[in-house]
This record gives structure tokens, sequence and C-alpha cells, in this order.
């Protein structure tokens, strides 16, 4: 099939070359020149594993092109509109002028019998509005709501073999197409969910208020075992043995950050209040509060560790990432905890195998350093707070002799606290003892 993908960041540009990877024919369309300038070389403008292979595979294929040109979709029959849905700055609800001028743009191109799919995170009635804006054209073209569920680190993966398909479309038609488009995956037995536009938007933010949730209950959790003593690794793993529970998602540290998980519950709110029913989803402010106060925490621990003040210590930070695996440093819990020491008067040097270009961009104000080894070197703090695997595998007995003083906070409860006591140091986690 022939396809476009509007919009080339985290997720467009992996969809588009899956799809390719796939065997349909794809054209990327961003409106950023450098990202497509990059994206046609065959360079991923960001890091997500697998994706080189993907992108040089397709596009030597001849089956992926990307272009800054709306014209360039002429020949495609279905359209998937990935573009940003970022949280604006005063009110924390979508901002929608990305998906509008997105289809505003591509209006003049559409033909009789074109599918249009939104993939983008959007509050719900945003699919009807869009169709109506669609009929209104004239063009001929239709919607589909098709949520992504893809998660950074293993979004190739996630978009070759999705867990499941939702679709929220108008007519059977709509489905029928999205049927073809995905045909791999279904010859797989992927579930596959036809709905209504409605369902399939709330399907999508309530997923990630659900996760959102369990990682903030777990928080919760932590919060209460850091008084009383107890250990909320060992908790999450008993709960975690009942299958009505499950132990994924379950693990405390620092929070959530990234492009989603925060920026989708407080748009869900948001667009919830717009409805008249802020009270059904009230809970997830503390979501958010809950969320939030574990970055605090961290940098209260550090305080603590340092005898009162973390005032012209050196704190090596490790992580700047929201997650390993990725580059992506949209409103990272390490970069938030870096930022507040430093705002302390903390000497804080970060460090992150992919995200330190991102952040050296948010935060030029930090220091960066470009190994662990070279952040820890007289350190008198260490705060581990993004679970890479180069951190969770440092040697407790050689860092020491790297630092000035060593104590350390494992934000993300990763490291081994009884190896790390064992070689000198002086361990604090997150809701363990
Ligand atoms: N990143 C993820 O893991 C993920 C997963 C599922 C859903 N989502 C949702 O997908 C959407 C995109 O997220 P992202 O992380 O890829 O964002 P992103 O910021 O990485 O990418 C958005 C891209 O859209 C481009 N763009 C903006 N306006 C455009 C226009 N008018 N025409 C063409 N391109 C335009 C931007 O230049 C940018 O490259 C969001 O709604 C997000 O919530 C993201
Ligand atoms: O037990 C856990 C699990 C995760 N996290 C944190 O939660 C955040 C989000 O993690 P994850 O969900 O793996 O990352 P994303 O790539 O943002 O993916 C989420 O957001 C995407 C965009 O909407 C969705 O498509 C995915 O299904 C959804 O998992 C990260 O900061 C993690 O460190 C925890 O603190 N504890």
């Amino acid at each position: 099939m022939k396809l476009s993908v509007i919009g080339c960041g985290y997720l467009g540009a992996v969809h588009a070359s899956a799809m390719a990877e796939l065997g349909h024919e794809v054209v990327g369309i961003d409106v950023d020149q450098a990202k497509i300038e990059q994206l046609a070389a065959g360079r991923p403008p960001f890091f997500e594993p697998g994706l080189p292979e993907i992108l040089t595979s397709a596009g030597a294929s001849g089956r992926l092109r990307f272009s800054t040109d709306m014209a360039d979709v002429a020949e495609a029959t279905v359209h998937f509109v990935a573009v940003g849905t970022p949280q604006m700055r005063d009110s924390h609800a979508a901002d929608m002028r990305y998906v509008d001028a997105a289809i505003d743009a591509l209006i003049p191109f559409l033909k009789e019998g074109d599918l249009v799919v939104g993939k983008s995170t959007v509050p719900v009635g945003t699919a009807a509005r869009l169709a109506q804006k669609l009929a209104d054209s004239g063009s001929g073209a239709t919607l589909a709501w098709n949520p992504e569920f893809l998660r950074e680190g293993f979004a190739v993966k996630d978009t070759i073999e999705p867990d499941r398909l939702v679709y929220g479309v108008a007519d059977e038609r709509a489905a029928s197409i999205l049927d073809e488009v995905y045909a791999t995956a279904l010859g797989t037995g992927t579930p596959r969910i036809v709905t209504d536009y409605a369902t399939a938007e709330l399907v999508k933010v309530s997923a990630n208020a659900f996760l959102a949730t369990k990682i903030s209950f777990i928080n919760a959790m932590a919060e209460i075992a850091e008084v009383t003593g107890a250990d909320v690794s060992q908790l999450a793993d008993a709960i975690g043995h009942d299958a009505r529970i499950g132990r994924r998602f379950l693990n405390a540290g620092v929070g959530f950050g990234g492009g989603c998980l925060p920026k989708d519950i407080r748009a869900f709110t948001a667009r919830a209040e717009e409805l008249g029913r802020g009270e059904s989803v009230a809970f997830l402010k503390e979501v958010d509060a809950i969320n939030l106060r574990r970055r605090q925490r961290v940098v209260d621990l550090a305080v603590e560790a340092l005898g009162g003040s973390v005032y012209n210590k050196r704190i090596a930070v490790l992580g700047v990432t929201f997650k390993p695996d990725s580059d992506d440093v949209r409103d990272s819990p390490a970069l938030d905890v870096a930022v507040q020491l430093k705002g302390l008067g903390a000497r804080v040097v970060s460090t992150d195998p992919q995200g330190i270009e991102n952040a050296r961009i948010r935060h030029p104000q930090l220091d960066y350093a470009g190994t662990a080894d070279e952040a820890l070197a007289g350190a008198d703090l260490v705060v581990l707070a993004t679970e890479w695997k180069q951190f969770r595998e440092l040697d407790p007995v050689r860092s020491a002799t790297l630092v000035a003083g060593a104590s350390v906070i494992d934000g993300r409860n990763v490291l081994d606290a009884a190896a790390w006591r064992a070689a000198g140091w002086t361990y604090r986690g997150m809701g363990r003892p």
C-alpha cells in the first residue's frame, strides 16, 4: 500500500520506517527540515534501538522516502498523522495546534477514498471534530483513529509486533483498510478492537492513566515504607505475584517522566473538566502530585546524605533521560533532580550514555561528563537517577576508589544494596530501609 506519515518524531519516524520494512511504500513528512535531511540520509535524529537498521534497510529497498513538501503525499491513499500534542504552558491541556495545522496542510492533497488515520494522543472528541473538518473540505477522504501504544526503547518491536490494535472508525471500510495496513501483525494473531472514535481516543489516555496510577501507587507505598522501615521492593514482589495485580510497572523510585505519561494525565484531567466530569479523574491530580514528590524526595535525601546542605558539594547524577535506552529528556525526573540540586548550590555533574546532547539544549547551565567514571571522580555523593545498564552494573568496589565520599542514592532501586554497603558505601534507596 502507499502510505504517508505526517510528523516524523519519536512516533512517526519509527512508524514510517516500520511500515516500509513491512512492505508498504511510505513517504514521511515533517516541517523540520533538519530532521527530514537526517532521516533521508538514513540517520535517525534520535536514539532508538533497532531504528538505524530498519531505516537503512527500508531506505535501500526504495520504499521509504522523507520530505518537507506535503505535495509528496499525493500518491498515498492512507495518511497517518503523528505530530506532537504537547502540554500547553498555562492550562495543562493538549496543544492541538500541530494536529490542526497538519490536517489543514494535508486536505488540499487528499483524494476521494483516502483514509486519514490519527495516531497522535488527543483529547476525546478530537476525531469527531476532525472527521467533520474532512467532510466539510469536500475532499472525499474519511478519518480513523488508531492510537499508538509503543514504548520508547522498544519502539520498533512494539510497532512491528503490537500487543493490540485499536481502530476508532465510522464505517467498515476504514477498518478493512487498516486490516490491510496491519496484515502482518494480524497474521500473527494480534488482537484487534474495532470501535468508535471516542472509545479509541479514551483507550489511549486511560491506558496511560492506568500505568501512571500503578507507578504512583507503588511510590505512595514507598512513602509509607519510608516511615515504617518496610521495603517497597519486597512489597512489590509480593503483591506482584498476584496475577490480578502483576509485577510490571511496580518499580518505585524517582517516578515517571517522558513525553507521554505526565502530559497525558494532565491533558486527560483538563479534558474531563471541560466535559464536566473533573471529579471522575480527580485522582490523577494525586497521581501527578505523588510522582512529583518523589523527585523532591531524592533532593531531600541528598541534603540529608551531605549533612544538611548540598552547597558547594560535588554530586554525580547518573542519567539525564527519562528512562534507559532512549535519548529523550522530556519531563525527565533525572534532569529535574539535577536542576534542583544545582539550584541549591551543588556542583552537579550529570552523565548519560545517550541523552547529554538533548539535556545540554534544555539545561546548558548544568555540567556534563562523557562517562560515569568522569562524573564519579571526586564526587561527594552519587545519585542514580536513570537505570541504564551501565549504571546498574557499576562495580561498587572500583567506584569507591573514584569518589571523595562513598555515599549513593539509588533513585531507581536497582543497585544491590548489600554489595554497595559491603564496599563501604552509605546506601539510600527509595522506600527501602
Ligand atoms: N513518543 C512516544 O513514545 C509516543 C507513543 C505513543 C503516542 N505518542 C503520541 O504521538 C504524538 C507524537 O509524539 P512524539 O513523541 O513522536 O513527538 P515528537 O515531538 O518527537 O514529534 C512530533 C513531530 O511532528 C512534527 N510536526 C509538528 N507539526 C507538524 C506539521 N504541521 N506537519 C508535519 N510535521 C509536524 C514535529 O516537527 C516533530 O518532528 C504525540 O501525540 C504523543 O503523545 C508518542
Ligand atoms: O515501574 C515503573 C515503570 C516505569 N517507570 C517510569 O515511567 C516512565 C514511563 O515509562 P514507559 O511507560 O516505559 O515509557 P514511555 O516510552 O513513555 O511509554 C509510555 O507512554 C507511551 C506514549 O503514550 C505509550 O505508548 C506507552 O504504552 C507507555 O508505556 C519512565 O520515566 C519510567 O522510568 C517507573 O518509574 N516505574
